[in-house]
């Protein structure tokens, strides 16, 4: 009986449970691993014995290899493949087999693939996992959509297949906008999963859908009550997937990639890259390839845009900001659009409002206002009907913004890797751009990065900048993926009750 059970017994058979917990989830593990193996073997095997008469094989472009090297080199592609497979970049579109006509029909609006497009297309259709890291602007959205479209003619189910996860509500809606042009040209659904907004609608959509877009938390709220299945996902997409890494959504990316099968095709893309992640990343996927393009630091900016930094008292900014204002958009270049990012919602709320006051047409786009706000916001400022935008770092990554000529800092960001980010809202798709940063003394533990990433990309470093020293703080803003999380702002509050 229990009862009369000595206590070192209890504490023996408590210890061989556990083990035996233990064992049975490595065993488990183990065959979830073995199964993903022979699943991705078998398509890769699928895609050598049957090169698809779409388009062109790929095997007539592959032997032009000084060709191949002159992309690589000149496009500083970096290829890292720890399978070390041979495969060739589809430097045109006719390059790329694989892919069913009615998708390279609806790329030939673009001239050719980009070069992280070039380069992952291929990978990507065999089904290997990936770390694509290139320049905002660069055609990171199709690099993974063409693939996942393909993915899931190839499969024929119509279960839902791939999922793309976003920090942003208006990114995830972006990203939708761009793979429902290609999954309705072929007969597919999207469902685009975000908070703010009500649920049933995207409820019964997810149901005809084979391609959910989501963010983190209206996702797990689906899950929980129901309404959405992972079971099926095998074609799993991180977008901007270092924020999605850090802190804040951590746990929920945990989850759901444990709620997927474990046959699943891991993608992540992003600009930026740190250290500090990568260790976490590993753990979803499996012997991905790492390519980078024009990475030639560890953390890049796009070269295409004019980085202009200027040291200022505090105090002075917002006089400042209106001189800028005017300057940019002077004589024939009044309605030339800016975006203006301030780093905490309040802060942009009263310098909107303070702007407006002073005659410019502002509109703002942060965490405070409600989605049918946020939304308006900035489809006014896409219209062009507000010609500026005052934007917390909501707006930072993803947002493809057509025209934006100049972006600037009223105050600097928490992380380097989010300068990057928001001055990449400008010189997208091969234009140029202007960025315009207010440095002040209490940003001083990033000059050193400021400083990297200006000299990476052939700016010059002002002479303020450099009396701040080149020490350059190690990234310490693990829990500002919470300070930037979306919050859905439609939930009740819990009532919490004290005894
Ligand atoms: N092959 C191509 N040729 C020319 N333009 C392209 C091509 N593919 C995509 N684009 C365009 O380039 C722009 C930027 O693409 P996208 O938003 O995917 O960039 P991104 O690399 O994801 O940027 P970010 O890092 O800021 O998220 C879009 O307007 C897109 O339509």
């Amino acid at each position: 009986m229990a009862k009369d059970k000595r206590p070192s017994e209890d504490v023996e058979s408590a210890e061989s449970k556990k083990r035996l917990k233990k064992e049975k989830k490595e065993k488990k593990h183990k065959k979830e691993k073995k199964e993903k193996k022979e699943k991705k073997e078998k398509k890769e095997k699928k895609h050598k014995a049957e090169p698809e008469a779409t388009q062109r094989s790929q095997s007539d472009v592959k032997t032009d290899p000084v060709a191949v090297e002159e992309f690589l080199k000149t496009n500083e592609v970096e290829i890292h493949d720890p399978k070390s497979a041979d495969v060739a970049p589809a430097v045109e579109f006719a390059d790329l087999s694989g892919v069913d006509t009615r998708i390279g029909s609806h790329l030939a609006k673009f001239p050719r693939p980009t070069p992280i497009q070039a380069v992952v297309w291929p990978y990507l259709l065999k089904g290997r996992d990936m770390i694509g890291v290139a320049e905002t602007g660069s055609g990171k959205t199709m690099a993974f959509g063409v693939p996942a479209v393909q993915h899931l003619l190839d499969s024929g189910s119509k279960s839902l297949q791939v999922l793309i996860v976003s920090p942003t509500r208006e990114l995830a809606t972006q990203i939708y906008d761009n793979l429902n042009e290609l999954t309705a040209k072929v007969g597919l659904e999207c469902v685009c999963v975000y908070g703010g907004v009500s649920k049933d609608e995207q409820r019964s959509a997810v149901k005809r859908s084979q391609c959910v877009i989501a963010t983190p938390g209206r996702l797990i709220d689906l899950i929980d009550d129901g309404s959405i299945s992972l079971k099926a996902i095998d074609y799993l997409v991180l977008d901007e997937a270092d924020r999605m890494l850090e802190k804040g959504f951590e746990e929920d990316i945990k989850k759901i990639m444990k709620l997927t099968t474990g046959n699943r095709q891991t993608l992540m893309f992003t600009a930026t890259w740190p250290k500090e992640v990568r260790e976490l990343a590993s753990n979803f996927m499996d012997e991905p390839v790492k390519v980078s393009i024009g990475q030639r630091e560890e953390l890049s900016a796009n070269k295409r845009i004019q980085q202009i930094v200027e040291v200022v008292d505090p105090r002075e900014k917002e006089t400042k900001l209106v001189q800028l204002l005017r300057k940019y958009q002077s004589g024939s270049k009044k309605n030339d659009k800016i975006l203006i990012f301030a780093l905490y919602k309040k802060e942009a709320s009263r310098v909107e409002s303070s702007l407006n006051y002073k005659g410019f047409s502002v509109a703002a786009l942060h965490g405070d206002l409600n989605q049918a706000q946020r939304t308006q916001a900035l489809q006014d400022f896409k219209s062009g009907k507000n010609s500026i935008l005052l934007a917390t770092d909501v707006a930072a990554r993803g947002l493809d913004i057509p025209n934006v000529k100049v972006v600037i800092n009223l105050t600097f960001p928490l992380t380097i890797e989010d300068y990057v980010h928001r001055i990449g809202r400008t010189g997208r798709a091969g234009q140029t751009g202007v960025s315009h940063t207010l440095f002040t003394e209490h940003e001083k533990h990033l000059a050193g990065a400021l400083m990297n990433i200006l000299r990476g990309a052939d700016q010059p470093v002002p002479e303020e900048l450099l009396k701040y020293g080149s020490h350059t703080k190690k990234k310490t803003h693990g829990a500002y993926g919470a300070f930037f999380k979306d919050v859905d702002m439609t939930k009740k509050a819990k009532k919490i009750t004290f005894d």
